[in-house]
């Protein structure tokens, strides 16, 4: 492995895809959009497109095994993923070769991930049928194997998941025959989610949910999917938090797709859509209205946490209820000196009036409504307050990134207020809450909060405009933290979605 503070060196053991979009091309792209050095060992070349595969070539497995041992002999892997392997022969040679430096390595061995690739998106197979057996045979030399639904059925020899609890069942019995995590991906079924789930013998791990997006544009989705994992989980070393990321880039890698045009079949993902956004001249369609679909993961992470469900439907316990508002009365009092600081740094009155008028109101509302359910009792500050608050103070000196950063805070609980209220009734026991968060006025300020920061994007130029998102990102993953800390959502708090880690700042720019 190398050292803690070098870029990580990811290797794709994969088939190559010359249309760009799938294979060693997409993993490439990954890796680099996630933040690491991409390298690319070739185990079979395909003539393919959009549209479909027309050929396959299969060099010789020993030559596979010459470029894995021309990498390993002179570069410390941190990770490795794998997709299209072809053949049984390949796949022994490969094994082989796997055994072999994680023998040697021990406890410093690079992470596995293995894509079962064996059916392309276009329908055409990608993988000998005896061959099979061989990749089961693989399964001892790897961490995490992410099959989807049809692949998922012929590992685990039973029928195709129709529904996502089937697919969860079969990812359990996957994972308890091979003593692997399972990362199931819902992108095959129907419905407005996709969720995919990490699944350990023991059950779920972690799940994330994304809205379903309506485009074509899917090619090398699982390619792209397990190379990001991979390489997030190289640099974090937590596969949950790993998935989380990897999933909210491909979200946005997805929702982008549509501005490429590749080909006229199934097209490709965007993977650097968004470290072109600091490049290139911006997209004519509203930069916000992206920025909202970009954290469109993140939102649906938030939407099913227990915590959430429970606050809504009134099961909720009290104490986990005041454990939050505990946290969130020592978050609002800093977030309005924040606020405050923003009016401070204001360029025009108009917006210096915006920052310090929310800073009032948030401490004379909000805390209004903290005080009359806590009384005086605070609690000492959560890791994820810290990290969140800290976030926010790191930006304390540039305008155009402060005013993003603060932006969530306004908007995610506006969006998540809407969806509560529409359970709020007189006697729900946590009804002056819901009520606050999803009130006209609210409505309002957040609009305006949004209007404010399109216009300080407007004016910034390209590397703000970045920074800005990186910032906005980043707050929204500290909303879901934030929202995920009670005992609620604790890991094994029993209703299967959990266990989110704290304090995450997003690379992906
Ligand atoms: N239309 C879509 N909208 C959003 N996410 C999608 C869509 N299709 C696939 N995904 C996501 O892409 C990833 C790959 O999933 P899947 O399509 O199931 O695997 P594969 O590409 O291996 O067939 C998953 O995270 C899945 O949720
Ligand atoms: C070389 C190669 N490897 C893998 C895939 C699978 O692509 P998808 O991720 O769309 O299932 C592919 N079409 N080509």
């Amino acid at each position: 492995m190398s050292t803690p503070n070098t870029v990580k060196n990811i290797l794709s053991i994969a088939g190559s895809d010359p249309s760009g979009g799938a294979g060693i091309q997409a993993d490439l792209k990954s890796i680099a959009a996630a933040g690491g050095y991409g390298m690319a060992a070739i185990s079979a070349l395909t003539a393919q497109n959009t549209r479909g595969v027309s050929a396959v070539h299969v060099p010789p497995a020993g030559f596979l095994l010459a470029q894995l041992r021309a990498v390993s002999e002179d570069i410390a892997i941190d990770a490795i993923k794998i997709g299209m392997l072809a053949n049984a022969a390949v796949i022994d040679e490969l094994g082989g070769w796997l055994a072999g430096i994680r023998t040697a390595a021990g406890s410093d061995a690079p992470a596995v991930v293995l894509d079962p690739v064996m059916v392309a998106t276009s329908g055409d197979s990608l993988l000998d049928a005896e061959a099979t057996n061989a990749l089961r045979r693989l399964f001892a030399h790897v961490d995490v194997i992410t099959p989807n639904i049809p692949e998922l059925a012929v590992l685990g020899r039973g029928p195709v998941a129709g529904n996502w609890e089937q697919a969860v069942a079969q990812a359990r019995s996957l994972a308890a025959e091979y003593q692997v995590l399972v990362l199931a991906k819902g992108g095959h079924l129907e419905g407005e989610t996709c969720r995919d789930a990490l699944i350990s013998p023991d059950g779920v791990l972690f799940e994330v949910a994304s809205p379903r997006l309506a485009t074509a544009n899917t090619h090398g989705t699982g390619c792209s999917l397990s190379s990001a994992l991979a390489t997030f989980y190289a640099r974090g070393g937590d596969w949950a938090q790993a998935l989380r990321q990897a999933k909210a880039w491909l979200s946005e890698a997805i929702a982008r797709a549509d501005e490429l045009a590749v080909g006229g079949g199934h097209g490709p993902v965007n993977h650097l859509a968004a470290l072109w956004d600091g490049v290139r001249p911006a997209p004519a369609r509203d930069p916000l209205a992206h920025w909202w679909e970009a954290i469109a993961g993140i939102r649906a992470g938030i939407d099913e946490l227990a915590f959430i469900r429970r606050l809504k439907d009134g099961s909720l316990a009290p104490a986990d209820f005041e454990d939050y508002l505990g946290q969130d009365a020592l978050y609002l009092r800093s977030y309005a000196r924040v606020m405050s600081r923003a009016s401070e740094l204001a360029p025009t009155t108009e917006e210096q009036r915006f920052w310090a008028g929310s800073a009032a109101s948030c401490l004379e509302e909000e805390m209004t409504l903290h005080r009359g359910r806590l009384a005086d009792q605070v609690p000492e500050p959560s890791n994820a307050t810290t990290a969140y608050l800290n976030h926010l103070r790191a930006g304390s000196d540039d305008y155009p990134v402060l005013a993003a950063a603060l932006l969530p805070c306004f908007w995610i609980y506006q969006d998540v207020g809407k969806r509560l209220a529409v359970a709020n009734h007189p006697a729900h026991p946590y009804a002056d809450w819901l009520a606050t968060y999803s009130s006209v006025q609210f409505d309002d300020v957040t609009a305006r909060a949004i209007e404010l920061v399109r216009g300080v994007h407007a004016r910034a130029d390209g590397s703000t405009r970045a920074a800005m998102w990186r910032a906005f990102e980043a707050s929204s993953v500290h909303e879901l933290d934030f929202f995920a800390q009670t005992a609620a959502d604790a890991p094994g708090a029993g209703d299967g979605v959990g266990s989110i880690t704290a304090g995450v700042a997003l690379p992906v720019g």
